[in-house]
């Protein structure tokens, strides 16, 4: 029989392989006779003078490639742009590939802005562009509205709010109204084009103009949503002195909203969200003869409390059966002290924490990321157990150390409880699995 540890990773990745972009794209996106539809939306492509494809985020050439290879012959008549965290090759001769920053972002972001509000704005009511988005297109593009912020300061900017402990919706509020490519603003440039986005979402249901900055949705926070947010996480303090100042002067603009006519030709379909990877890994547990249950509630929590929740709730399963597994979708947040510089991010941070707590129990504990990237590390996230705790002191980093100097990585690499998927090329938020026997 698998220990629970082989169990919890194996859960993982099965949820990790059912979740793919590319039978859910076959699935749902069907093209027969020139005619492309998804959702009940259909699109007569022979009726359009120009096809552009633009793919944003991390899963942008494993949305791309299987969006073509779906649309047949008429994908000579797509051309486009792919915004992307890795060098690949572009899918055709129309086809122009940049490589974007993340966690901040790099010239790359910049060219890739540039092309793209380019090219949209070039765009007529007879044509139609299909926007394929993904998480981690904040970073990956990026352009501020107000002319000649260099780019040390955008990223400077961009590491403040991701380390400012917000939630990602909050986050992104502020940073859709710094840009000319967020909060909607891509969808102005495409108008009076006909627009189909297709989602792979890593934000929370109903949020979706949170992903990557919701560049082609109508935007649901306010410039007051954005004063009150910098209020509350310091964010003055934390940003460059320039940006800074656009908040304490409150000399922010509005970002388009859902009653805004340029609106009027948009379509929005969410390909795959981490529902996706909750019922895989619940059914995958079930095979491995675990009782399930998946709890959500701390989604978006400190990972501090986030811990303490779900052990809560597994000491609660525990004492009516055996063999309990809880599963959790969704981020956690950390706050990161400014100049700290360890290796890690929320995932490997959550795993730490809770293997204080189950510290010579027989419990195990993983949580990880669907992009195979926590925070600056190269793992995934982390799988840790009741020994965990001990053989940190063994080898003389504690794990308070570690969790202090938020360098999570650092440890559990020594001690061989990081999960290395690589970058998968999907971003359908975290899973947190954990096993009590
Ligand atoms: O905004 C981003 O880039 C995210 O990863 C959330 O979608």
């Amino acid at each position: 029989m698998s220990t629970a540890r082989e169990d919890a990773l194996d859960i993982f990745l099965y949820a990790l392989k059912a979740s793919r972009v590319e039978p859910a794209m076959e699935r749902r996106l069907v093209c027969r006779d020139g005619v492309m539809e998804i959702d009940g939306h259909r699109y007569v492509l022979g009726g359009y003078e120009r096809l552009v494809l633009i793919a944003i985020g991390k899963a942008a050439h494993t949305m791309a490639t299987p969006f073509l290879w779906r649309v047949g012959d008429v994908r000579e008549r797509f051309e486009g742009i792919i915004v992307g965290p890795e060098d690949e090759a572009a899918p055709s001769q129309g086809f122009r590939v940049y490589r974007g920053g993340h966690p901040s972002p790099n010239a790359g972001s910049m060219e890739a802005a540039a092309d793209v509000l380019r090219t949209l704005q070039a765009l007529t009511e007879r044509d139609l562009v299909v926007f394929l988005i993904s998480g981690g297109g904040s970073a990956l593009m990026e352009r501020f509205l107000e002319p000649g912020v260099s780019l040390e300061t955008i990223a400077a900017t961009h590491k403040a709010l991701v380390e400012s402990g917000a939630p990602i919706a909050a986050i992104n509020a502020v940073r859709k109204h710094l840009s000319a490519v967020k909060g909607g603003r891509l969808a102005v440039a495409a108008a009076p084009a006909e627009q189909l986005t297709i989602f792979v979402s890593d934000v929370p249901a109903g949020e979706l103009d949170a992903l990557s900055s919701g560049p082609t949705f109508p935007d649901r926070s306010s410039v007051e949503d954005v004063y009150r947010i910098a209020k509350e996480y310091g964010l003055e303090e934390r940003l460059p002195v320039e940006i800074g100042k656009k908040i304490t002067e409150r000399t922010l603009g509005e970002t388009p909203k859902e009653d805004d006519a340029i609106f009027a030709r948009s379509q929005w379909v969410v390909l795959l969200d981490s529902a996706s990877l909750e019922d895989a890994g619940a059914e995958r547990a079930r095979e491995l003869g675990w009782h399930v249950e998946i709890d959500n509630h701390c989604d978006d929590w400190s990972a501090e409390r986030a811990v303490e929740y779900l052990m809560g709730r597994l000491g609660e399963m525990r004492r009516l059966r055996e063999r309990v597994c809880l599963l959790s979708a969704g981020e956690v947040t950390v706050q990161v002290p400014r100049g700290a510089t360890g290796r890690g991010g929320r995932n490997q941070h959550f795993a730490l924490i809770a293997s204080e707590q189950i510290a010579g129990s027989d419990v195990v504990v993983l949580s990880g990321g669907s992009d195979g990237i926590d925070g600056n590390s190269s793992a995934a996230g982390a799988l840790v157990d009741g020994k965990t705790q001990a053989r940190a002191e063994e080898i003389g980093y504690p794990v308070s150390a570690a969790l202090a100097a938020f360098d999570g990585h650092t440890l559990l690499e020594q001690l061989d409880d990081t999960i290395m998927t690589g970058p998968t090329g999907n971003n359908l938020r975290d899973l947190r699995v954990l096993l009590a026997p």
